[in-house]
C-alpha cells in the first residue's frame, strides 16, 4: 500500500498486508510480532484495550487529530485480531450488512 491507494481500498490493502505478515512472519515486523508473541492472543487483546482507552480519552479531550490517530491504532489491532481468528474482512462486512 502507498499514499496513492484510494481511501476506499485502504482497509482491504491493510488487511491483505496483515494476512501476509501472518503467513510470512518477516523479521522486524510489528504486525508479525503480534502473531508470534509469547502472550499469544492476549498480546493483541491488551493492545485493543489500550487503544480503546486512548481513543476514548482523545474523544473526551476533543482532540480530533489524536482521535483519528488512536482510532486508526484501534482499527488496525482489530484487523490483526480478526486475521488471528482466521476471519476475513468480508465476514465483518456481511455481519454489518445483515444489520441494515
Ligand atoms: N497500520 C499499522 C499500524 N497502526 C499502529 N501500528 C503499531 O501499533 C503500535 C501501537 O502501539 P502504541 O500505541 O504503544 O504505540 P504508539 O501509537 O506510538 O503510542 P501511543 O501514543 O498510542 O501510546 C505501534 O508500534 C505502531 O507502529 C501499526 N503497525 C502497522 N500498521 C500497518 O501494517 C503494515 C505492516 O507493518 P509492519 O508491522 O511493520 O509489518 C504497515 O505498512 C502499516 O500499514
Amino acid at each position: 500500500m502507498d499514499s496513492d491507494t484510494p481511501p476506499a481500498e485502504v482497509l482491504d490493502e491493510l488487511f491483505a498486508t496483515i494476512q501476509d505478515r501472518k503467513e510470512t512472519l518477516p523479521e522486524g515486523s510489528y504486525t508479525a510480532s503480534l502473531f508470534t508473541h509469547e502472550k499469544g492472543q492476549n498480546a493483541v487483546l491488551e493492545k485493543l484495550g489500550e487503544e480503546t482507552t486512548e481513543t476514548i480519552l482523545a474523544a473526551k479531550d476533543g482532540d480530533d487529530e489524536e482521535l483519528l490517530a488512536e482510532s486508526a491504532d484501534l482499527v488496525y489491532h482489530l484487523l490483526v485480531l480478526l486475521a488471528m481468528e482466521d476471519r476475513d474482512l468480508d465476514d465483518l462486512r456481511l455481519e454489518l450488512r445483515d444489520r441494515f
